[in-house]
């Protein structure tokens, strides 16, 4: 496989703790993939990302992007930032502009593009997340779900290679989960660009990727295709994340309506067509 971000062996921990955050963690970003990253509250998963575009430094351990060590030079970390994008949990600490439009074309216009693309580009993005009708309103005046579409946006503008999304759905109703999935989708069809997101949402993490990571306590404790990971049911159950509500349910159609040999719905409109065509026959 073909790796676009290595975490070698890597240790962080928080000045004034006693346990680290990263203990030893090692894992590499599949270039081209759709990664989730699941994992208990408190086991990782957002120092991990502060990692990943060079915030934070390890204290051992090393990162790699396409096999190039992380250099921590200035330069070095003003291009990887336009590379890696991160999008993070609190919308909070993203937005720094006054204006939503300006917040959305903020990097845009650090990145040097001209004042007519940025102002398309700005347009396109405040369409893709629902924001046109926001465009001139203050940021801190929004509700905390505006923000976070406002945060993504803003990133998701500058087309990194390697899109880092800390609970992007947290906050958002389904309508804008569903606007964010659509758009997570074209990106990857269209730009190929690599996701990892971090997220408590096992059934959509099912549902959406093909490459899944588990943290517990600062480790990788598991990864694989979404079918060989949650087929693990017994060291997840252990983690105490269980399985997705698919699998449940599969698991209780088989073998009475469909034989084991058959592969398992990966969304649920292929299960409810699978049940339509079952029913029928
Ligand atoms: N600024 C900080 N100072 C000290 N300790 C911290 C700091 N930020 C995080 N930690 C600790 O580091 C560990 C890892 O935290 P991290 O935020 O990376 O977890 P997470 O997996 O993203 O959690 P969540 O699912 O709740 O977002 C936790 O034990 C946390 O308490």
């Amino acid at each position: 496989m073909d790796w676009l971000l290595e975490i070698e062996d890597v240790c962080y921990t928080y000045p004034g703790s006693e346990t680290p955050a990263l203990n030893g963690l090692t894992m590499r970003v599949p270039r081209g993939k759709r990664c989730v990253l699941l994992g208990h509250n408190g086991c990782g998963k957002s120092t991990l990302f502060l990692h990943m575009n060079g915030i934070y430094a390890p204290e051992r351990g090393v990162v790699k992007w396409k096999g190039e060590a992380f250099s921590y030079r200035r330069t070095f970390l003003s291009q990887i930032r336009q590379k890696v994008g991160l999008v993070f949990q609190d919308p909070e600490q993203q937005l720094i502009a006054s204006t939503v439009a300006e917040d959305i074309s903020y990097g845009l216009c650090s990145a040097g593009l001209s004042d007519d693309e940025a102002k398309r580009k700005v347009e396109q993005a405040l369409v893709r997340f629902g924001l046109e009708h926001f465009r001139e309103r203050p940021v801190h005046h929004l509700s905390l779900g505006q923000k976070k579409r406002v945060a993504l946006a803003g990133v998701m503008v500058l087309e990194p290679e390697l899109l880092l999304l800390d609970e992007p759905t947290a906050y958002l109703d389904r309508l804008h989960t569903r606007l964010l999935m659509k758009e997570l989708e074209r990106i990857h069809r269209e730009e190929g660009t690599t996701i990892v997101m971090a997220t408590h949402d096992i059934d959509l993490a099912y549902e959406w990727a093909d490459w899944v990571f588990v943290i517990e306590d600062g480790r990788l404790a598991l990864e694989g295709a979404p079918n060989e990971v949650f087929a693990r049911r017994d060291v997840l159950e252990g983690l105490q994340l269980g399985v997705p509500l698919l699998f449940d349910v599969w698991e209780a159609l088989v073998p009475s309506f469909f034989p084991e040999t058959e592969a398992r719905p990966r969304n649920v409109a292929d299960l409810k067509e699978r049940l339509a065509r079952c029913l029928v026959d």
